[in-house]
This record gives structure tokens, sequence and C-alpha cells, in this order.
């Protein structure tokens, strides 16, 4: 028996839900332009890097909003059962084009909490289409919503997801990250200049 509810989606926790203080999102008025590719946030991402042999290269692209759609092609790399997506995979697709919206709100944000709905299997060579927006933003927490279909933009729902992000300073990662990861990040002007368009996010 299906626990779905009228909209098709089941409900959230209540950590999830925004609560009464939260504020709609306001886009950045520096953010990329409606249809704008946003680029990898760090070459060696798992999500969006290009360096990674086996990351998902997704590409993510500016929507209306505080939106973002992105396409994911799952590879023989991604497979839990034989010829399927795993659903770890899947769920790191959807962190990471969750993870996008934060640069049309020009905030460095991390995911504190992620549910997910598997709703079909996805096969390998499948092309998710994905689309997530932010739905609200309350002080630090900024909860997202995002879907993933198949077959194309407007096919059937294969996975969706509800989350919270945390905004960060950039010290989160200085302070944690690993020493030689974070030595060669600071070194590169590129992620620098990047991570200094967020900083002066008043
Ligand atoms: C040179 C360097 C270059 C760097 C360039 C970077 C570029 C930009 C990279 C972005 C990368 C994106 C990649 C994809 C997105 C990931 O995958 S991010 C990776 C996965 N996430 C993580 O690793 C986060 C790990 N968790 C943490 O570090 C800490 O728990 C957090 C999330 C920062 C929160 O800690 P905190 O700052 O001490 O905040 P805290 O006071 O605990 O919580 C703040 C509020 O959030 C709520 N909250 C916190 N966690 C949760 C939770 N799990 N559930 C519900 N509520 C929660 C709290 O209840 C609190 O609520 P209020 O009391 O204010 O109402």
């Amino acid at each position: 028996m299906s626990t779905a509810n009228p909209r098709g989606t089941n409900p959230a926790s209540s950590a999830l839900t925004p609560p009464p203080s939260a504020i709609p999102p306001v886009r950045h008025p520096d953010a990329p332009a409606p249809g704008e590719l946003l680029g990898a946030h760090y070459e060696d991402c798992f999500g969006c890097g290009g360096g990674q042999p086996h990351g998902l290269h997704l590409q993510a692209r500016a929507g209306e909003g505080v939106s973002i759609t992105a396409e994911f092609t799952v590879k023989p790399a991604h497979q839990g059962a034989p010829g399927l997506a795993h659903g770890g995979v899947l769920t790191s697709a959807l962190d990471e084009t969750l993870g996008s919206l934060n640069w049309l709100l020009r905030t460095i944000a991390v995911t504190g909490r992620l549910e997910t709905d598997f709703v079909r299997p996805v096969p390998v060579d499948t092309t998710l289409f994905l689309q997530a927006e932010v739905a609200a933003v309350a002080g630090r927490k900024i909860y997202s919503t995002a879907v993933g279909r198949i077959g194309g933009p407007d096919g059937p729902v294969a996975v969706r997801a509800q989350a919270l992000f945390i905004e960060v300073k950039v010290d989160h990662f200085i302070d944690n990250g690993r020493p030689e990861e974070i030595r060669a990040a600071m070194a590169d002007p590129d992620q620098i200049r990047r991570v200094r368009a967020f900083e002066v996010n008043p």
C-alpha cells in the first residue's frame, strides 16, 4: 500500500519543514543568468568535478528564480544491482544538484540532512534529468527540494529528495579538510576567486 500523500510525495521528517519564520529565497543579483552552466565548484568534487574519473560529472544549469536543472548519465561504475544505478549514487546526484542551488543565493552551505525517495529503478546508460529549487530560508538554514526524471525533463519521476543545507564560512573547509587538498585548493587562483565571490555576499 502506498503511503504517498495527494501531492505524490512522501512526508518528510519535521526537520525538513521550514519554520513559520522562514522566508522565500532571494536570487543573488550576480547569480548566473537562467540557462547558464554553473561549472564545477571544485575540480576533484565527486559530483561535479572533471578530475574524478568515476565521478558523476554532473553539469548544473541556472534556472529561473532559485532553481537549477542538471543531467547525470548513469555509467557502469555507478551500479548497485546488475545494470541498475546504486541508490547512494542517485542520492549523490541529488545532493550535488541541491548543493548547486546555493550558488544562486551566493551562500556557502553544506548538506545537514537529505531524505531521498527512490520511486523507479534507474538502468545504466539512463540520463537522469534533475530539477531542484530552494523552498525557503530561515537564518543559516536553507530548505530545498529536488526531483530526478528519466526519459526527458518531463518524464516519469525516478527519485525525489528534500534537504536542509546549513550555511558555513570558508573556515569550515579550511579547518576540517585534509591539509594537502586544502593547500592545493588555496594555491589555485580559480578556486580562491570562486570562494571570494561567495565571501563578499552581504
Ligand atoms: C580553500 C577552500 C575552498 C572551499 C570551497 C568550497 C566550495 C563549496 C563546497 C560546497 C560543497 C557542496 C557539496 C555537496 C553538498 C555536500 O555533500 S556537503 C558534505 C556533507 N555535509 C557535511 O559534511 C556537513 C557535516 N556537518 C557539519 O559540519 C555540521 O553539523 C553543520 C551542518 C555545519 C552544522 O553545524 P553548526 O555550524 O555547528 O550548526 P548547528 O548550530 O549545529 O546547526 C545550525 C542549525 O541547523 C540545524 N541542523 C544542523 N544539522 C541538522 C540536521 N542534520 N538535521 C536537522 N537540522 C540540523 C540545527 O538544529 C540548528 O538549527 P537552529 O537551532 O538554528 O534552529
